[in-house]
C-alpha cells in the first residue's frame, strides 16, 4: 500500500502560533493545511510565509470556496498553494473554476464533500472534471453533534474512483488504523495534535501508526 500522507490542520487564528505549531510538527507530517478560520483571519501572507519556510512541504489552503472558483483560488495558487479546497455543494461550475486555476499553476484541487447529499455522485462528477482529491469531511460542528466520517469514507472508497481520498473529522491515534485500512490516502489531523499536551509527540505517534497500518 502506498504510504498515506498526513495533513496537519493548522486551525489557530494566531499567525505566530500557527507558524510555531508548523515548526514543531514538521518532521512528522507531509501537508500543512491552513485551516478555513486561519486563512480568513490571516490571509494570503500566511501562505507566503509557510511557502517560504517550507519549500518542500505540500501546502493546502482550506478555502472551502463556494463561488467565483477560478478568481478566488487563483490568487492562493499563485502565492504557493499546492492544493486548494472547493466545496462540493458549490456546484460543478465553481468546482471547474478552481480546477482551471489549479491547472494554470501546476497544482491540485480537493473537493470537500462536507454536507453534500449525494457524495458518490459529486465525487464521480468531480473526477470527470479533473479533481485529484475528494475530501470526506465531518466538520467540527457535526463532530460536536456526534457524527464521524467513517461510513462515508467506506462508501466513497468502495467506488474505486481514480482519485485520492482525504479524510477529516476528529481523526486521532485510536482511529488512524481504521481510516488507513478503509483506503484513505490523506489523513487529516487537527485537534488530536494541536490539542495534545505535546503536539510533536502526538504527531510522531500518528506518523508511526499511519506507517505501521500501511506497511
Ligand atoms: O477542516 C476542518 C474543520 O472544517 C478541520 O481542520 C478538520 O476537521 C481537521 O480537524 P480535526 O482533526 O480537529 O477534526
Amino acid at each position: 500500500m502506498a504510504r498515506p500522507l498526513i495533513q496537519m490542520a493548522l486551525d489557530s487564528l494566531d499567525f505566530n502560533q500557527t507558524v510555531e505549531l508548523a515548526d514543531k510538527v514538521a518532521p512528522y507530517v507531509d501537508i500543512f493545511e491552513i485551516g478555513t478560520p486561519c486563512i480568513k483571519y490571516n490571509g494570503i501572507n500566511l501562505v507566503k510565509e509557510l511557502r517560504q519556510r517550507y519549500p518542500d512541504k505540500l501546502l493546502l489552503v482550506d478555502l472551502k470556496t463556494m463561488d467565483a472558483g477560478e478568481y478566488e483560488a487563483g490568487a492562493f495558487y499563485a502565492a504557493g498553494a499546492d492544493i486548494c479546497t472547493v466545496l462540493g455543494v458549490s456546484g460543478l461550475a465553481t468546482i471547474a473554476g478552481v480546477i482551471k486555476a489549479a491547472k494554470k499553476h501546476g497544482a491540485e484541487t480537493q473537493i470537500d464533500l462536507i454536507n453534500v447529499a449525494d457524495k458518490a455522485e459529486c465525487a464521480r462528477e468531480s473526477v470527470k472534471l479533473g479533481a485529484q482529491i475528494v475530501g470526506i469531511h465531518t466538520g467540527l460542528d457535526a463532530q460536536a453533534a456526534g457524527h464521524t466520517p467513517f461510513t462515508d469514507l467506506n462508501d466513497i472508497a468502495r467506488l474505486g474512483l481514480n482519485v485520492r481520498i482525504s479524510v477529516a473529522g476528529g481523526i486521532k491515534q485510536a482511529t488512524v488504523q481504521q481510516v488507513v485500512e478503509a483506503g484513505a490516502n490523506i489523513i487529516v489531523v487537527g485537534a488530536a495534535i494541536y490539542g495534545a499536551p505535546c503536539p510533536a509527540t502526538s504527531a510522531r505517534e500518528i506518523r508511526e501508526l499511519v506507517d505501521a497500518a500501511a506497511a
